[in-house]
């Protein structure tokens, strides 16, 4: 029981440091968002998109592990979207 504590405190610690990029990252779009109003450009930009998929991919040669890497940045980049547009609103 100790050695799962210990695992979910490493895990609680690792969810801290997610959380703060996360939250810098929405910070970021939100100043790309602001860029693309006054840039009159689109929010979705499914090149970058790709980009970064790509770049996820590269994280772990593991292929189930990149399935899931990269279903959970799909679901970032959507969320990310989802603001950029709510900010812009
Ligand atoms: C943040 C951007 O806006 C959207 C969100 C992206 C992301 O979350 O990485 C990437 C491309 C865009 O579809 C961007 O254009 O860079």
């Amino acid at each position: 029981m100790s050695e799962l504590n210990a695992w979910r405190t490493q895990i609680d610690e690792i969810d801290e440091q997610l959380l703060t990029l996360l939250h810098q990252r929405f910070k970021i779009a939100q100043e790309i968002a602001r860029y693309k109003q006054h840039h009159q450009l689109p929010i979705l930009n499914q090149g970058r998109e790709m980009e970064v998929l790509q770049h996820v991919n590269l994280a772990t040669t593991d292929a189930s592990e990149q399935e899931h890497l990269s279903s959970i940045y799909q679901k970032i980049m959507a969320e990310t979207r989802q603001s950029e547009t709510d900010k812009g609103e």
